[in-house]
């Protein structure tokens, strides 16, 4: 019966993949009991030692679970010689199958490689060019759990013609339900590079939209974590992307690939000092985000030193000891032409004076010693002295007077703001205290910068950035002093744009990051949007980013695109505009009907409209960064925050009022271009007045 069993598997491979499958699955099982049965009492010294331990057990248990929807490998590599032994002579091929997490068997034998082991690289970047010494690559494929298929390349046989993978042209037209997904299986050798790139080097990614950067951002983490699992254990990484339900929408990515422990953030949330209630005009808003800024934050943060007019005496028993103005100036300036924090400085203040008290004991024919110096830092008349010379500064209190009181302002941009730049980040009406302030957003990155001019950041091992293209000099700064001491992964896309200050050229965002020598990297193979929907938003691209090439769709689906014009509105702020709505829950209706999620996108003054209408036709509906279910796959999704988010099918309601709804029309075209390029199978334009020239 078993050697039946046997001789069927051999003579039908499906059967011998599905049998290693099995088999693999044991292993794990096996894994996972090993560490279960681990009776970690006899080990532990004390209650402490035992606490840590069994959560680190739990973390490792609950890693060892064996998810039935994702398949525990999906590739298979035959190397033509062990990996490493290519010179050796008579070495065997080598068989490796690649999966999400390293599984081995009874003796510690590999039956399942982690993706990012290095044997597993050519799984991604071999070609026929260039075999990396590889006979066979096979590509499995599941069907709800089950191994079903397999694709192979015999990378090393000159006579076998290249083709496009099937499986990969599955996995990109499958329908988008649920949250972002990994792409493990898929990643493509121009990604890989980028994933697999070194940790001290800094990338920059520039790609259109749904060219993979989110994707290869999360990737990357997993890698780095993987290659330097205890470094950026004790550093710490960092992915930070647009808003909530952008973070929302990507959060199981990592966990999905083992990785428990990435924080993630938006820059508001890092730079949260203070409640923001407020917000700036653009011409606020660009002042702001300037990086010259940093200099009018930094002469007002130095002003508060003044030089010492006065001695400092310190009395001690029967004795007083003078240190004369002219040295503690020299102190002063000493410690002002130093490269450190203010606060440091203001630390050092105490014990350099208490030092050229010493000095003179010592002179005098006294032996003090470490406890004498510390006790004259400490005291009252030197305490004095450093608060008149260099007082406390605190943050939030500083800004605010910059940005209330004029001539403090002007006192410290001289020669650096215009005076019209000096007017338009002043407040109309001064805010009394930090608390009662009305800070913008924009403000809070000012306190982030006073704050680290005082007291230095902390620094973490690699940041991912998304969506990059958004943020201010000041912004980038502040995102920069948090990997000062790591990397950086910065993704965007310049077409994107839709701030006031909006990145113009990656090389200058990155000099602000401090990562000015960091690789630009473009990817424009596009894995969403169809081939007919991304030309028809690539129509905006002279106008908004001249110069940045069109993506190039992947996708052999040719999706659908369909442009629709209802009866007439003029002005829909003022006239009725039901027909339209009608019009865009009819799309919506149409779209439901077709398998996967539906986003309705509309420029943000049109959502109540909209809300009120799906809610008069009793359709419900989701907010961005919810959870689509098989009940609900409709979600309405107001302009401002359709940023990296995907839908199946787009409806995308009046692309005029998306326009309208910016500051400015580049600003409302790239709005628009975000718009246009969320779907993945099909967009339908809804509209009741003229669309914009550049579409027609
Ligand atoms: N190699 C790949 N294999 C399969 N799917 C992929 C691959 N690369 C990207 N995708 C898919 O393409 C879609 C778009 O990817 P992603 O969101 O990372 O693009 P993006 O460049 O960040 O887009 P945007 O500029 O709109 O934010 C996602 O569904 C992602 O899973």
């Amino acid at each position: 019966m078993h050697a039946h069993v046997q001789s069927e598997s051999e003579s039908d491979p499906l059967a011998r993949e599905r049998g290693h499958l099995a088999a693999s699955r044991s292993a794990l099982r096996a894994m996972r009991e090993d560490a279960e049965a681990l009776d970690i009492r006899d080990v532990t010294a004390n209650w402490v030692n035992a606490a840590v331990l069994e959560r680190q057990l739990d973390e490792r248990i609950k890693s060892l679970a064996d998810l039935a929807h994702t398949p525990l490998f999906f590739g298979r590599l035959d190397y033509l010689h062990a990996p490493g032994a290519e010179q050796a002579e008579g070495a065997e091929g080598e068989q490796f199958y690649i999966g999400r997490r390293h599984v081995h068997d009874a003796d510690g034998d590999p039956m399942v490689i982690d993706w990012r082991a290095p044997v597993s690289q050519p799984f991604y970047r071999a070609s026929k060019k260039d075999p990396m010494d590889i006979a066979l690559r096979r590509r499995f494929g599941y069907t709800a759990g089950d191994l079903t298929a397999y694709e192979d390349e015999h990378l090393s046989d000159a006579t076998e013609a290249e083709q496009t993978s099937k499986l990969l042209q599955q996995e990109i037209e499958r329908p988008r339900v649920g949250p972002m997904r990994d792409i493990v299986a898929t990643i493509q050798p121009e990604q890989d590079e980028i994933v697999r790139s070194e940790l001290g080097g800094s990338v920059c990614v520039q790609g259109g939209p749904g060219t993979g950067k989110t994707a290869v951002g999360l990737h990357r983490v997993a890698y780095l974590l993987y290659a330097h699992r205890e470094r950026l254990a004790r550093t710490g990484t960092l992915v930070i992307g647009p808003n909530a339900s952008f973070l929302h929408y990507i959060e199981q990515v990592l966990p999905a690939l083992g990785e428990l422990e990435v924080k993630q953030a938006t820059v508001d949330d890092l730079v949260a000092h203070v409640e923001v209630r407020g917000t700036d005009d653009s011409a606020a808003a660009l002042v702001k985000g300037d990086a010259r800024m940093a200099e009018v934050l930094r002469n007002a943060v130095r002003s508060h030193v003044t030089l010492p007019t006065e001695p400092v005496v310190v009395v001690r028993g029967s004795r007083r000891w003078r240190v004369p103005a002219y040295e503690l100036e020299e102190i002063v300036r000493e410690l002002l032409a130093r490269d450190i924090r203010y606060g440091a400085a203001r630390d050092a203040l105490p014990q350099r004076i208490a030092h050229a008290v010493l000095v003179r004991m010592e002179q005098s024919g006294e032996a003090p010693d470490d406890r004498v110096q510390d006790a004259v830092a400490r005291n009252a008349a030197v305490k004095a002295a450093v608060k008149a010379v260099w007082p406390l500064v605190e943050p939030a209190k500083l800004v605010l007077r910059l940005l209330s009181d004029a001539d403090f302002l002007a006192a410290h941009a001289e020669g650096v703001l215009s005076a019209d730049e000096q007017k338009a980040v002043l407040w109309a009406k001064p805010a009394r205290s930090a608390k009662s302030a009305k800070w913008s957003a924009a403000d809070a990155v000012l306190i982030d910068e006073a704050t680290d001019l005082v007291a230095r950041t902390h620094s973490l091992g690699h940041v991912v950035l998304d969506e990059a293209q958004d943020l201010s000099p000041m912004q980038y700064r502040a995102v920069g002093r948090r990997c000062t001491t790591g990397s950086a992964t910065v993704l965007g896309d310049l077409a994107q744009g839709t701030t006031p200050w909006a990145t113009r050229s990656w090389d200058e965002a990155l000099g602000h990051l401090g990562k000015g020598g960091a690789v630009v990297e473009e990817l424009t193979a596009g894995f969403r949007v169809p081939r007919e929907v991304i030309a028809y938003a690539s129509r905006l691209l002279p106008d908004i980013a001249p110069g940045l090439a069109a993506v190039d769709s992947v996708r052999e689906s040719p999706g659908s695109l369909a442009v629709r014009r209802v009866a007439d509105i003029e002005d829909l702020t003022t006239e009725d505009t039901a027909a339209l709505d009608a019009a865009c829950l009819e799309a919506c209706a149409e779209s439901l009907r077709q398998e996967g999620s539906v986003g309705l996108i509309a420029a943000d003054a049109r959502i109540p409209a909209l809300a009120a209408a799906l809610t008069a036709a009793g359709v419900t509906y989701l907010d961005p960064g919810e959870e689509t279910t098989p009940d609900t796959r409709l979600t309405l999704v107001p302009a401002s925050l359709a940023k990296g988010l995907e839908y199946d099918y787009v409806v995308l309601d009046e692309p005029s009022a998306v326009v309208a709804g910016e500051p400015d029309e580049r600003t409302g075209l790239r709005r628009l271009y975000v718009a246009l390029t969320r779907a993945v199978s099909g967009l339908i334009v809804v509209h009741a007045t003229d669309l914009p020239g550049q579409l027609t």
